[in-house]
């Protein structure tokens, strides 16, 4: 009679089934992003606490050693924030923004390309040799242009801050090529002011680079959920929206969701197939976006 039970009454069996399944909805996916870049945009929560930073140093070299080719774009907002008061360097604010001076500048750089991409880089290496550091400022990857801040309905001057607005992926792609997991800083030399840089918004900086990357995916790390169509109603989290459902909803949206949703929007918008927000802060949500069928975040998709 051996061989006949059924199988699903034993409950580790059931558990390996469970497990099997798993594994298998991701062959569509393995299949659809094989030999594919993926950029992560690697920020929040994600970014300070150690055990998910670990969790996402291992998902990079997953989804490497699957087949894709994560690029990781990083910001460092917290961490300057440390440093400066670290250093006794006093901030001026307006509206909430801190005046990014050119002594603070110094430090930016420092923060962004000595302290968080030199961790990241560390972290992903201690399974193998796979990931090197790059700036903006490296090898004409990015060229910004200072954009203020909007306080009350006026434009006001937060300093050497801005947005990408030129992008040369060759030295990106040259790490790719060569099997690498490149981690990009957030800093960009002024195009308007020879010598200067900037401190550039990684949001907008990650979905400028996966356009020019010509990206399967931007995924974008946040400290939410995902988009609500009617916020706090928890049930109404949005799993997939496009472009011009979106477009309609930004003006209405909590204003910590502006600057990823218009991440999101601009890569679509740029020609890449999908972009998603996730949330950083339950460990390993990259690999279920990206190896589920219905993901684990809200999915930006053309209209
Ligand atoms: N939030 C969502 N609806 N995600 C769908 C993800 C589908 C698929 N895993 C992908 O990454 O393309």
């Amino acid at each position: 009679m051996s061989g006949q039970e059924p199988l699903v009454s034993d409950p580790r069996l059931k558990d390996a089934e469970s497990k099997a399944s798993t594994l298998i909805e991701s062959l569509p996916w393995l299949q659809e992003f094989a030999g594919r870049i993926v950029v992560v945009k690697f920020g929040g929560n994600a970014m300070v606490d150690e055990a998910l930073q670990r969790a996402f140093a291992e998902d990079m070299v997953y989804l490497r050693r699957v087949g894709l080719k994560p690029v990781v774009v990083h910001g460092g907002g917290p961490q300057i924030t440390a440093m400066l008061e670290r250093l006794g360097i006093a901030s001026r604010f307006v509206g909430g923004y801190r005046v990014t001076t050119p002594e603070i500048m110094d430090v930016v750089r420092m923060v962004l390309t000595g302290q968080v991409s030199r961790e990241l880089v560390s972290l992903i290496n201690e399974h193998g040799p796979l990931a090197s550091a790059i700036s903006g400022e490296d090898a004409g990857l990015f060229r910004g242009a200072r954009r203020g801040a909007v306080v009350d309905g006026e434009p006001v001057d937060i300093g050497l801050v801005g947005d990408v607005v030129e992008v040369d992926p060759t030295a990106v792609l040259a790490e790719v090529d060569a099997g690498r997991i490149p981690v990009v800083s957030s800093i960009a030399p002024d195009i308007d002011v020879p010598g200067q840089s900037l401190n550039v918004n990684a949001d907008s900086a990650a979905a400028a680079l996966a356009v020019a990357l010509g990206a399967a995916k931007l995924v974008v790390l946040t400290d939410v959920e995902g988009l609500y169509r009617d916020w706090p109603n928890r049930d109404s989290l949005v799993s997939k929206i496009d472009t011009a459902e979106l477009i309609a909803m930004l003006p209405h949206l909590e204003s910590g969701m502006i600057p990823k949703m218009t991440a999101c929007l601009e890569a679509v918008s740029g020609g890449v197939p999908k972009a998603a927000i996730i949330d950083g802060r339950r460990p390993h949500s990259i690999l279920l976006e990206i190896f589920t069928d219905a993901g684990i975040g809200t999915e930006v998709v053309s209209a």
